[in-house]
């Protein structure tokens, strides 16, 4: 064996000491043995021809050649997909996760053609009439046209009936015409609009016989296919360097009275006819809003890929680092042996296993959603969008918390970017904001759920994610402390229960008092935002709890022990961190606190021999992994070496600055 395909001791030790099979791990976290392979069938072929193929890593490049770098590594992508990926994966699969993760091996920020897979064509599919996909849709996917997403604009965001752009039919020539009345109509955010797309989706107010109808959404060509020249009536540019999505050239846009075909609205849901007379969505008034749930839905399995491979990292990276001594003179511990430090890491293995399981759930619950909807049945998408709305929001923010947790945890070296995790971090946080801001989403929930209340309250069966409200008006008094998993669920869900009661109660307070309902509303919100939490949290304790039972079934004994160790961990987790709470609604005790971090103490020690494995079951090849301090054989300290021959600042021994600068000031008199 070479120094290069050494496997460090001390991380080789961990995975002698591991002691489940990680195979049956990995095709749980997987959705079955299939997935797996044909996951790994796919990761061979796309990435075996080397997936990074940057001599200098991108994080040295100018702007300019940082996106050129970009785009050349998107178009190798593609290119793999098209020709030899799509053949195992057939069409329909294009954008799926397992492409996105494959993806991130060739890219430390993001590629420039994310938008277009992730929303213009999902756009394009939940958006268009059949006779209009089969117009696109080929030619999207063939890449023959490249998209982006542009609703938000510079004056709004959040509030979608606020946009500004117009699209106004002339039944004259049969067409639209799209116009930026303001400054703060123009377009901004959408990624790849900057340099990349030709196309995109734009949402605009309708205008039609003079009547306002609200927003739609529109294709429009926005530069020419040959010359990439924006159009006559179309202003566009990139809006400047950001946090992270550097290579994502996000973009700004306006219209001068620019006029596209009547065809170019998207009229699955509501129509303009060729005299301008508009026919209403006949199903629901949101289902405009469809490609955001559809992406809210995919942000939680990012979440937990995200924060999978920031774990991934930190724990590998805390098995090879070694520091400080625990009694004089000792060998320096393995920095994985401070149960502080397993205490920041194997919460995030456990929540990158519930956001998994959970979004495996979500997704379920929204292709169920979407056959009912065919069905022209739309009684069920308000619990999907009150769920996706509160998941996205959680997932987002927790899996924020966790990634910069695993960093802190790599103490200086996770501040590298070579670490990857700065990249990791600066990706992740984004989402907390974008398809909808964490606060303003989590109030969504809110509006649901008081909903909710008021029909449990009434007497009705309410939907199941919120069946314990009709528990609640059962049952007396707090509910009585229970340490299993259902008992702790059950005292989550009571929490949740509670919370909405006291929010309902103000809201009625207030407007007895003489608010009206909207100021009533306004002043419960912090209550609202909390409440929403909460039951967001049941949920999520609930599905991971109910998917472990039923995924390891006929799991090996020691799969079955480690699973239910860390399903064990995040429920003893979060009823610590909410001991206020678990006071106020339950009957817990001081005496059952106590025992409740005891538990904790030696969960943490139970797991602490499969850390390493439970992290490599993750899978996550090195080349998507992309560390320095992360990589499976553990050469972090030869890895770090290496990347600094790459620093272009290295090349030569004296800098040009010197002679130009340093030495003149050092000789200056004063
Ligand atoms: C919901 C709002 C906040 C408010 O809307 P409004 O119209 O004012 O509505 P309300 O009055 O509040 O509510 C009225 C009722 O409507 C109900 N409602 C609201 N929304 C929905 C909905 N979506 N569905 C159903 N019902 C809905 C609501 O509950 C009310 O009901 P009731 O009266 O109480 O009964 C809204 O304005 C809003 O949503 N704002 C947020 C704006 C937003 O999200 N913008 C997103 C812009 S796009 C963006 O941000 C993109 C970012 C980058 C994305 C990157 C994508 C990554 C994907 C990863 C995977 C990619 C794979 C690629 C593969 C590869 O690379 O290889
Ligand atoms: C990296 C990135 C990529 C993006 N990509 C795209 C894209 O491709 N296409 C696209 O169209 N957009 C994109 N966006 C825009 C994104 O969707 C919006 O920024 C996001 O929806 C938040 O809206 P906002 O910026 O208007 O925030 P604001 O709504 O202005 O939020 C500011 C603050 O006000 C609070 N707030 C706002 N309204 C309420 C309310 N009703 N109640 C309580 N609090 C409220 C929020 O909680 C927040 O604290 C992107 C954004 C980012 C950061």
């Amino acid at each position: 064996m070479t120094s290069k395909n050494k496997i460090n001791e001390d991380l080789a030790n961990e995975r002698r000491k591991c002691n489940f099979n990680i195979e049956e791990v990995t095709y749980i976290l997987d959705g079955g043995k299939e997935k797996t392979l044909q996951r790994k069938k796919i990761e061979d072929v796309a990435l075996n021809g080397g997936a990074s193929v940057d001599d200098i890593p991108e994080e040295y490049l100018s702007a300019r050649e940082r996106y050129e770098n970009a785009i050349r590594k998107s178009c190798i992508y593609t290119n793999i997909v098209k020709n030899e990926v799509l053949e195992i994966t057939g069409i329909e699969n294009y954008g799926s996760p397992v492409l996105r993760r494959t993806g991130d091996a060739f890219f430390k920020d993001i590629s420039p053609f994310m938008l277009h897979l992730g929303m213009f064509v999902p756009s394009i599919i939940g958006q268009c009439t059949a006779e209009q996909q089969a117009t696109w849709l080929p030619r999207a996917l063939d890449m023959k046209i490249i998209g982006a997403y542009a609703q938000t604009e510079l004056g709004h965001g959040t509030f979608i009936r606020g946009l500004e752009t117009t699209a106004t039919y002339d039944p004259e020539t049969e067409e639209f015409v799209l116009h930026s009345p303001t400054i703060t109509s123009y377009k901004w955010w959408a990624g790849g609009l900057g340099r990349t797309a030709n196309h995109c989706t734009v949402v605009a107010q309708l205008y039609t016989q003079g009547k306002c109808h609200g927003t739609h959404l529109f294709i429009v060509q926005i530069r020419d296919l040959e010359t990439h020249m924006p159009l006559p009536g179309v202003k566009v540019g990139e809006i400047g360097p950001r946090m992270g999505f550097n290579t994502a050239d996000n973009g700004f846009l306006g219209f001068n009275n620019y006029r596209i075909p009547r065809m170019n609205m998207m009229m699955k849901n509501a129509q303009v006819l060729k005299d301008g007379t508009y026919v209403k969505a006949a199903r629901h008034g949101k289902l405009t809003y469809g490609t955001m749930v559809f992406v809210r839905v995919t942000l939680v399995g990012e979440a937990s890929f995200n924060l999978a491979k920031a774990v991934t990292i930190a724990v590998r990276y805390s098995a090879v680092r070694r520091q400080s001594e625990l009694r004089p003179g000792s060998i320096e511990p393995q920095i994985l042996d401070y149960p502080t430090q397993q205490h920041k890491l194997f919460i995030c293995i456990a929540t990158a296993h519930a956001f998994q399981l959970t979004a495996s759930w979500l997704w379920n619950t929204f292709t169920a959603v979407q056959a009912e909807m065919k069905k022209g049945n739309v009684d069920t998408l308000p619990e999907l969008h009150a769920l996706s709305s509160c998941l996205k929001a959680l997932s987002t923010s927790d899996a924020t918390a966790y990634i910069e947790q695993c960093r802190f945890a790599c103490g200086g070296h996770g501040y590298m970017l070579s670490s990857n995790l700065p990249f990791l971090y600066a990706f992740v946080v984004a989402t907390r904001t974008y398809e909808g801001d964490y606060t303003v989403l989590l109030l969504q929930t809110a509006r649901f759920l008081v909903k909710a209340w008021e029909q449990a309250e009434s007497g009705k069966v309410v939907t199941p994610t919120v069946a314990y409200l009709n528990r609640h008006f059962t049952t007396n008094g707090k509910m009585i402390w229970d340490n299993s998993p259902e008992g702790i669920i059950r005292v989550f869900q009571s929490v949740a229960a509670g919370k909405i009661s006291l929010c309902v109660r103000s809201i009625r307070n207030r407007i007895t008092s003489g608010m009206d309902h909207e100021d009533a509303w306004l002043m419960t919100t912090v209550q609202l935002v909390n409440a929403a939490e909460a039951h967001c949290r049941s949920v999520i304790l609930h599905t991971y709890w109910n998917e472990i039972v039923r995924l390891t079934k006929h799991s090996s004994d020691n799969v079955k022990t480690v699973l239910n160790q860390l399903v064990m961990l995040y429920l003893t987790y979060w009823a610590l961190e909410r001991t206020g709470d678990l006071l106020r609604y339950s009957t817990i005790s001081e005496n059952d606190i106590d025992l409740l971090q005891r538990q904790y103490e030696e969960l943490l020690v139970k797991i602490r021999p499969n850390a390493v494995g439970l992290v490599d079951a993750f899978d996550i090849r090195d080349e998507i992994l992309q560390s320095t301090l992360g990589s499976y054989d553990g050469r972090v300290y030869e890895r770090l070496m290496e990347e600094v021959q790459k620093n272009p600042l290295n090349k030569e021994p004296v800098d040009p600055s010197f002679h130009k600068y340093l030495k003149p000031l050092m000789k200056s008199k004063i």
